[in-house]
């Protein structure tokens, strides 16, 4: 399985890919956290060098994505949930996608919050994608695909014409933290009347378990007119889900930092890079800002006021993490966006001052009877399209 690049040797992938087929993958007699271990041998190394599509160190190295400390902890044995908490990283991989959660909780005790969990079930919802759908087909369909819209440039443009942040307007029905959004819910309705009313880019959220979004959602909206760059709103963990978010019609992804080691985000943006998607790179945190800076390629970072470990929602995390960082996300030139609690128009202009250029909306648009007006009252003045 390729769970991940720190997750992806080939004998694990092999194994996995044809007991996922089979339904029947039996358990590591070492237990999950050696499945997932990163083989230090040299075959395995080897291996991952050797065709085309796995050369990933090699690709990592000439694009100087990858430092020699990387290295040394790929090729040292280390488990793939001891590199990412050495990254400050709390959410746990499993590693057992055929296991049931039961099985899993018996090794891991219980997720330790809502995010762990989401990324439990994702490990086995995306297994269970592989095995319907193979990664090469995905490939394929991504290369064939219609091109994607410029989701940066967007931004960008509808910054400097409205002079204040671009709106990313989140296509949500549901959420973990507050239930069902809107019962009636049309994405391609409101998706049409939140690009009428001036959004730059649109948020679909494709999670069925937690958010009731899906993947037909985001192709309706792709197909239904709607000219807006399309954000896949995912809980990336595997590759195989950017090519899928692609081969649907998405021109950028999110990537969370929370979740994803920094060889991962390197490796899934170099991927977006190929595919000529943008990746939106979450933060949280002073730490999570901290390794996300140090990734070369990063162009958006998205500061999210809502931790998702706790839903606590705190505006003022943008402006704490901007006032330290500000200096040199404004030298590599990277746009902020400004993601969660966004209700009125002071809470904008706050996250203006503190220095986003994009803020990403989701409940407070879509709870409205029409969410397509609520921009208006969002901003305190309509934007220009
Ligand atoms: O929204 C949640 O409850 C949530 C829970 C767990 C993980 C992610 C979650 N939300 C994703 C988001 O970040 C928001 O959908 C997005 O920033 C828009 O937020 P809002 O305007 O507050 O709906």
């Amino acid at each position: 399985m390729e769970s991940s690049l720190l997750a992806s040797s080939q004998s694990v992938r092999s194994s996995f890919s044809a007991a996922a087929a089979a339904g029947t993958r039996g358990r590591s007699p070492h237990g999950p956290s050696r499945v997932a271990t990163l083989a230090g041998n040299g075959n395995r190394a080897r291996t991952l060098r050797a065709g085309p599509k796995d050369s990933i160190l090699e690709v990592l190295a000439q694009d100087d994505m990858l430092n020699a400390t990387e290295l040394v902890q790929w090729e040292s044995g280390k488990s793939v949930n001891d590199i990412a908490a050495s990254q400050g990283i709390r959410i746990r991989r499993h590693c057992h996608p055929t296991a049931s959660l039961e099985e899993i909780e018996k090794e891991l005790g219980p997720p330790r919050n809502i995010l762990e969990k989401i990324i439990w079930d994702k490990e086995i919802e995306v297994a269970q994608g592989h095995a319907k759908r193979p990664l090469e087909e995905l490939i394929q369909a991504a290369e064939k695909a219609p091109p994607s819209r410029d989701f940066y440039g967007a931004l960008e443009a509808a910054y400097k014409r409205n002079g204040v942040p671009a709106l990313i307007a989140e296509v949500k029905k549901a959420s973990p933290s507050r239930g069902v959004l809107r019962e009636n819910f049309n994405p391609v309705e409101i998706a049409q009347a939140y690009e009428k009313n001036g959004a730059a880019c649109l948020s679909i959220l494709t999670d069925e378990k937690y958010f009731q979004g899906s993947f037909e959602n985001l192709e309706k909206v792709r197909t239904s007119g709607v000219k807006c760059p399309l954000l896949c709103k995912e809980f990336v963990i595997d590759k195989w889900q950017i090519y899928n978010a692609r081969s649907k019609g998405a021109d950028a992804i999110l990537l969370i930092a929370a979740v994803l080691p920094d060889l991962d985000i390197k490796y899934f943006l170099r991927i977006c890079k190929d595919l000529g998607m943008t990746a939106l790179i979450e933060v949280h945190d002073e730490r999570e800002m901290e390794r996300v800076l140090k990734i070369n390629g990063v162009k958006l970072i998205g500061i999210n006021n809502r931790s998702l470990e706790t839903f606590v929602v705190d505006t003022s995390n943008t402006k704490m993490l901007l006032e330290k960082h500000g200096d040199s996300i404004r030298e590599k030139g990277i746009l902020v966006v400004g993601e969660s609690g966004l209700f009125t128009p002071d809470d904008v202009a706050y996250v203006q001052n503190a220095g986003v250029s994009a803020v990403l909306v989701g409940e407070s648009l879509v709870k409205q009877e029409d969410p397509g007006r609520a921009i208006a009252g969002l901003f305190g003045k309509e934007l220009i399209h």
